[in-house]
């Protein structure tokens, strides 16, 4: 299981006295997730989701938990998080920063049919409006800064063949950043890994987005990318399936329409969207922490998507 810092009933009896939930009645670890400790947290109030965060900082942290707030707010289907007595969002526990936030109903729909990528690009489109006027700014730290202090660190241990293609792609999206068509781009605070077991559905019906810890300020064509290269692939080959990324893209232009810069820029957004996922996939593979052993992810299959991106053209955005 990856708890990584443990958390009992009695830890957490005096900790929640400052939240307004009541009593604690049940606690008990989520074995899946990789990046934080996170707990199923019944009390007098109802069913919470308690997080400790393990590698984010308090200072950190108010970026992903205000947008969380946020978003809310403004009726896009994500948790709340819960203040405490001063207004705070993030309070320390085992010394480590943790939260509270709403729990959302269903389960993630790990086989979506275009019906479910119609309800994610419709809250994704949402997501991005609501976000527009979001006061606080943090860059994508997993953008192109990142790619080019990781791609060093990985080459050593990479085969030739695999070496040539990181190299060359990240040597066609530096170029791809620098484009005056890039630069045209909207941008504003983005989910950035809005991956299937991201989601909540109950039924066909979303009820959420969740895991914010790598949202940030970037354009949103790169969040549309992201979400259509998990949410409407073939998982074995990275192929796109038309009827699944035809419903997502429609049903986020209905709501946001795409912009003419955002066609242009869309193949090319597919390629940054699975050499991010290639990059920290090989990253965390040669430079594991020891929880994450647990539940390894396969690189080789972003650079599966990576090649056939570059192959083969997908649909157009509109
Ligand atoms: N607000 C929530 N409501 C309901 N369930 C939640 C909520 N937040 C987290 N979960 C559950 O906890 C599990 C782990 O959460 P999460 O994916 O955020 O873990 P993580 O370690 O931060 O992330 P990851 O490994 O995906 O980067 C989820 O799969 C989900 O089942
Ligand atoms: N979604 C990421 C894991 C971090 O949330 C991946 O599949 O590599």
């Amino acid at each position: 299981m990856a708890v990584f810092t443990p958390v009992s009933l009695d830890d957490v009896s005096q900790w929640i006295t400052q939240f307004p939930l009541g009593k604690p009645l049940a606690i008990k670890g989520i074995a899946s997730g990789i990046e934080n400790s996170n707990f199923f947290l019944t009390t007098e109030s109802g069913e919470y989701v308690l997080t400790i965060f393990e590698n984010l900082s308090f200072e950190q942290l108010p970026f992903y938990l205000n947008l969380m707030r946020h978003l809310a707010e403004r009726g896009v289907a994500v948790p709340a998080p819960i203040a405490n007595a001063q207004g705070e969002l993030v309070t320390p526990l085992h010394g480590k920063p943790a939260s509270v936030v709403t729990k959302l109903a269903g389960a993630s729909q790990l086989d979506p049919r275009p019906v479910h990528c119609a309800e994610v690009g419709a809250m994704l489109a949402k997501m991005h409006l609501a976000g527009g006027d979001y006061p606080l700014h943090q860059p994508n730290l997993r953008g192109l800064e990142w790619w080019n202090w990781a791609t060093p660190q990985v080459l050593p241990f990479m085969a030739e063949a695999e070496a040539d293609l990181l190299r060359a792609e990240m040597h066609f999206q530096q170029a791809f950043a620098g484009s005056d068509t890039y630069k045209q781009l909207r941008q504003g605070p983005v989910h950035a890994d809005l991956f299937r077991n991201n989601v909540m559905f109950d039924g066909d019906k979303l009820t959420g987005f969740f895991d914010f810890y790598f949202a940030g300020c970037d354009t949103w064509l790169f969040d549309v990318a992201v979400t259509v290269n998990d949410w409407c692939i073939d998982l074995d080959t990275g192929v796109l399936d038309t009827a699944r990324t035809r419903a997502m893209l429609d049903a986020y232009h209905a709501v946001r329409p795409f912009t003419a810069a955002e066609q242009e820029a869309w193949q090319a957004m597919l390629r940054a969207g699975a050499l991010r996922f290639w990059l920290s996939r090989l990253y965390d593979f040669h430079q594991p922490r020891e929880a994450e052993m647990l539940t390894p992810h396969d690189p080789t299959h972003f650079e599966r998507i990576l090649r056939e991106r570059i192959a083969v053209a997908a649909p157009a955005l509109y």
